[in-house]
């Protein structure tokens, strides 16, 4: 058998959608990459499985909502390099009180003047009630992404372009250097560049590498209800996206997609969820909260009176939160060769395509093409351990 290759041009750990996407654009750009992960693929012990995700063009934040067109232009390059259909829209809808400060940098940042009202956005979708004192705002670009099968295919096109995918072996060391020594449960392989896209392990690895980033993963709890008329909800139906932002009894968001996964069973749950150490994640204990579905049954039952208010099922999912919420992207602040992507607060999915471009630009020594300073390590105070 012919010995295993060690040597790369860039090494990416963690083959979520951030570091796949990462390593499709530096083997699209000729950059010999070496993609690990620790689980064999694929997997559901991350934050990128499940079939279905939000994209919106809709953002409070103009730095977000600024990169949504070339995300949406790279999922549809992407769909048709492959002839795959990644992406299906559905219309968003936003809502919650007149004035709300991020409800009204939405629309601004989406140039939207509509408000809707509730007789207006029944007519648009009538399995939504809107509350007295309520408004909505909607964002007809928005849809659903097809998680699974975009992973998938990235990966694909990835080794397509030459890349190399190792599953199953674990990262146990890194030795920062000019070429970066990568230690795995399998063996050691060598690149004058990483990146590391390990999702909630991110805090644990560059512990090690001398940095405390604020990152806390959270357990989400991911609950499905059930349509009384079966199909009301599903994909075909004229059913959209949403996603309520102040509302008293949920400050994080309520959020909910057409029925995908499961035929007859609409994906609506919390935008939060409990700390959580991602290796222990199945140890659910009496003191992890679970989420609370009565405020989940009495949001149904107000506003989308087409489900029963009791879930019929529950799945778990991660989210890395950094406290602002916004991504952290960017070279670790002494080894300017390590580059690491993570915090991605729940939103990261929809802006794979142009944070991985991103990422690559930064490993490779380039201008990145949007402004990074929402982005940095250093906008938290005392990150890099004096030891180091
Ligand atoms: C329930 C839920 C709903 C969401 N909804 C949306 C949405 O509607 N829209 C949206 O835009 N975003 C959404 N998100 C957020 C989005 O899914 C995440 O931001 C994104 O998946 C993060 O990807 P990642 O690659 O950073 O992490 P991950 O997918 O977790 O990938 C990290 C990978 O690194 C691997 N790894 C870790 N340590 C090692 C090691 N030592 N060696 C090798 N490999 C390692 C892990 O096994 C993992 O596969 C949602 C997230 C969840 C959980
Ligand atoms: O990023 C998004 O659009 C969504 C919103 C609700 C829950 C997670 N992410």
């Amino acid at each position: 058998m012919a010995p295993q290759k060690s040597t790369y041009d860039v090494i990416v750990i963690g083959a979520g959608i951030q570091g796949s996407f990462t390593a499709y654009h530096l083997a699209q750009r000729h950059k010999d990459t070496l993609l690990l992960e620790q689980f064999l693929l694929p997997h559901s012990r991350g934050s990128s499985h499940g079939q279905s995700r939000i994209i919106r063009s809709a953002y409070a934040q103009e730095y977000y909502s600024r990169m949504m067109p070339e995300s949406f232009r790279l999922w549809r390059q992407l769909e048709a390099e492959t002839g795959t259909t990644l992406y299906r829209q559905t219309g968003l809808v936003l809502l919650g009180p007149p004035g709300e400060p991020e409800l009204e940098a939405c629309r601004r940042n989406l140039g939207v003047d509509e408000v809707l009202d509730a007789a207006a956005l029944a007519q648009r979708f009538p399995g939504f009630r809107l509350q007295a004192g309520q408004v909505a705002v909607v964002d007809t670009t928005a849809g659903v992404l097809f998680a699974d099968r975009a992973l998938r295919t990235v990966q694909e096109v990835f080794r397509r372009h030459g890349g190399t995918l190792r599953d199953g072996q674990k990262v146990l060391h890194i030795e920062p250097g000019p070429m970066v020594t990568v230690t795995t449960t399998a063996g050691v392989y060598k690149a004058p560049r990483l990146i590391i896209t390990a999702g909630a392990w991110t805090g644990a690895f560059v512990e090690k590498l001398g940095l405390r980033l604020p990152l806390q993963p959270l357990r989400i709890d991911v609950c499905y209800w059930r349509e009384k008329q079966p199909g009301s909800a599903s994909l075909g139906s004229v059913s959209p996206c949403f996603l309520t932002l102040g509302l008293s009894q949920a400050p994080h968001g309520i959020y909910g997609l057409p029925s995908i996964e499961y035929p007859g069973l609409m994906k609506v749950s919390h935008h939060h969820g409990s700390p959580i150490d991602p290796e222990k994640r199945d140890q659910t204990s009496s003191s992890t909260p679970g989420p609370d579905i009565a405020i989940l049954s009495s949001f149904i039952n107000s506003y989308l009176p087409g489900l029963e208010t009791q879930p019929a099922l529950r799945e778990t999912c991660l989210y890395t939160n950094t406290p602002d919420e916004d991504f952290i992207l960017d070279r670790h602040p002494k080894f300017s060769n390590i580059v690491i992507g993570a915090g991605f607060s729940g939103h990261g999915f929809k802006l794979a395509p142009v944070v991985g471009k991103l990422l690559c630009e930064l490993s490779l020594g380039e201008e990145p093409s949007y402004n990074m300073a929402h982005f940095t390590i250093t906008r938290f105070p005392g990150v890099l351990r004096a030891a180091l």
